[in-house]
């Protein structure tokens, strides 16, 4: 479990800001974690502010909510430079779902570290298809933590990396729960429509003809 670097209680000039990225597959428990970090910051007394990008609108417009309800108040951006704006000089800042922010997200969580400001930033390392998912692979490789989560393969139980989408489209960005998507581990996820449930396996398997 990730525990937050001591903060040095020094002058604002004097503070050392960071970068902590939390990814995964869709189910992961992003969320859950950085609500988990938010909450203990805030908690800690720190002035925490949260966004999220303003397409997200799956579960609710302005809160994050995680798949299994929890949820934490946030402000919705079109850009990822009104960040820089909204931030002020808090302490700490959470952005959700970071992987629908164009690559300004990159430069804009630099300079807010830079600044003394701690960012926890989450978001889907990989997209519907197993690729690297857009501004991601640079926020990674500029964090000075990060932390992968895996969710719980839904057709064989093993974990799961990748988010397997069951309908046909192709676009990038299609927002959906499971209704669209279902986490799988990289075998079930390579064989695609012809993976079958374990038990459905054991079945076929112990069939008498
Ligand atoms: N296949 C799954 N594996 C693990 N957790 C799942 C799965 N399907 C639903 N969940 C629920 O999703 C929660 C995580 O939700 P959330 O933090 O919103 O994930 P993420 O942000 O990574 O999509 C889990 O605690 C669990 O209640
Ligand atoms: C894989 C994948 C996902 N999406 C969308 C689907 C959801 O709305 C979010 C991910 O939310 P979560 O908090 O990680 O569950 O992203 C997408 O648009 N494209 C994809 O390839
Ligand atoms: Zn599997």
């Amino acid at each position: 479990m990730f525990i937050e670097p001591t903060r040095r209680r020094e002058p604002p000039h004097l503070r050392t800001g960071w970068i902590e990225v939390i990814c995964g597959s869709m189910f992961s428990g992003k969320t859950e974690e950085l609500i988990r970090r938010l909450t203990r910051a805030r908690i800690a007394k720190l002035q925490v502010r949260i966004f999220k990008p303003a397409i997200d609108t799956r579960y609710d417009e302005e809160n994050i909510v995680s798949h299994s309800a929890l949820t934490i108040h946030s402000t919705p951006v079109q850009t990822a430079g009104q960040i820089l704006t909204l931030a002020g000089n808090c302490d700490v800042v959470g952005i959700d779902e970071a992987q629908f922010f164009d690559e300004e997200i990159v430069e804009v969580c630099r300079k807010l570290a830079d600044q003394g400001q701690r960012v926890v930033v989450a978001g889907l390392d990989m997209d519907f298809s197993g690729k690297p998912f857009g501004c991601m692979p640079q926020l990674l490789a500029t964090a000075e933590y990060v932390t992968k989560v895996h969710a719980i393969c839904v057709v064989c139980g093993d974990i799961a990396q990748y988010s397997y989408r069951l309908v046909a489209s192709k676009e990038r960005v299609l927002l959906g729960e499971t209704d669209s998507y279902e986490a799988r581990c990289r075998r079930c996820f390579n064989l695609g429509a012809e993976a079958v449930p374990k038990e459905w396996a054991y079945e076929d398997a112990h069939k008498e003809d």
